[in-house]
């Protein structure tokens, strides 16, 4: 058997998935030993001796593709969306049945997207108001956004631990909707436009002055170094990790 890293991608034809593939088949040391798509059996990881899956499906699908994984001892890099408290919660309690498996869960890939978010959550504290806008491809399944979802609960969370007042809205009366998504009392809006790709703003706002934090992600190649910097990474790093920032050197 080659020394090569044993890579599988799951939601092989999709979006992401397609790219992934492409990634891991560039890669010196990986070997891409499966890609599947909807309808082929798991057993093929087993099989192919797959030592990490890329999981990049839908909500739907990602939970029994993660059972069979953590049960057969296979790593995962998960870039799919749709994590709740119960899901993470019941992952905690697969992973506890198998200590030396590893899971990244990635809300975003991107260097910009991770470094957006840890930008947004130091500068939280220092605005009165901060909403979190994010823009994408009209394909997209899920709003908000997985990345928006973060970005708002670590604004939230800095903004607890920095014992921030709640932020000014005077909004009585209005349509349903039209002040966005409220996570953790950060408003978050989601905008779906042909053309778009993945992007995201935070825009905080003070006493005579505001701050955007921007980033665009213009193409799908944006995500790759990421995933295989997880794919990487987590076969050293056994339970679960949320955030690719925990993989980075961000100081
Ligand atoms: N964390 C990140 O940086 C990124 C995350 N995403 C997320 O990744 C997911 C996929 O996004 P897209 O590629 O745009 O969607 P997509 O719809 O283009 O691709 C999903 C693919 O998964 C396949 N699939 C569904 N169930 C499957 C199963 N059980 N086994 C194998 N394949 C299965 C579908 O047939 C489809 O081809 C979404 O949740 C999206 O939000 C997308 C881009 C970046
Ligand atoms: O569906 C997408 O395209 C993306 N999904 C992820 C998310 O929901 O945050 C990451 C990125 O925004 C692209």
């Amino acid at each position: 058997m080659s020394s090569k890293l044993r890579v599988a991608v799951l939601g092989a034809k999709g979006r992401i998935g397609a790219e992934a593939v492409k990634a891991v088949e560039a890669a010196e040391d990986m070997e891409l030993v499966a890609a599947l798509s909807r309808g082929d059996k798991l057993e093929t990881l087993a099989e192919t001796g797959a030592q990490v899956a890329v999981e990049l499906t839908t909500p739907a699908s990602v939970m029994g593709n993660l059972d069979f994984c953590i049960r057969h001892g296979i790593h995962a890099v998960v870039g799919t969306t749709g994590w709740t408290e119960d899901r993470l919660a019941q992952l905690g309690g697969w992973l506890a049945g198998s200590p030396e498996t590893g899971v990244l869960i990635a809300p975003n890939f991107s260097i910009g997207a991770v470094l957006t978010m840890k930008f947004a959550a130091q500068a939280a504290r220092y605005f009165e108001s901060v909403e979190v806008v994010e823009l994408h491809h009209p394909h997209k399944a899920d709003a908000p956004s997985g990345t928006a979802t973060r970005t708002a609960q670590l604004i939230a969370a800095a903004r607890a631990e920095a014992g921030c007042a709640p932020q000014p809205d005077a909004t009585v009366t209005g349509l349903d909707g039209a002040r966005g998504a409220d996570v953790d009392g950060v408003p978050v809006h989601a905008i779906r436009l042909r053309g778009l790709l993945a992007h995201q703003e935070v825009l905080l706002g003070g006493e005579g002055e505001t701050l955007t934090i921007r980033h665009d992600s213009l193409h799908h190649s944006s995500f790759m170094p990421g995933i295989l910097l997880g794919a990487r990474r987590v076969t050293q790093t056994p339970g679960l990790t949320f955030g690719l920032e925990h993989f980075l050197d961000l100081g």
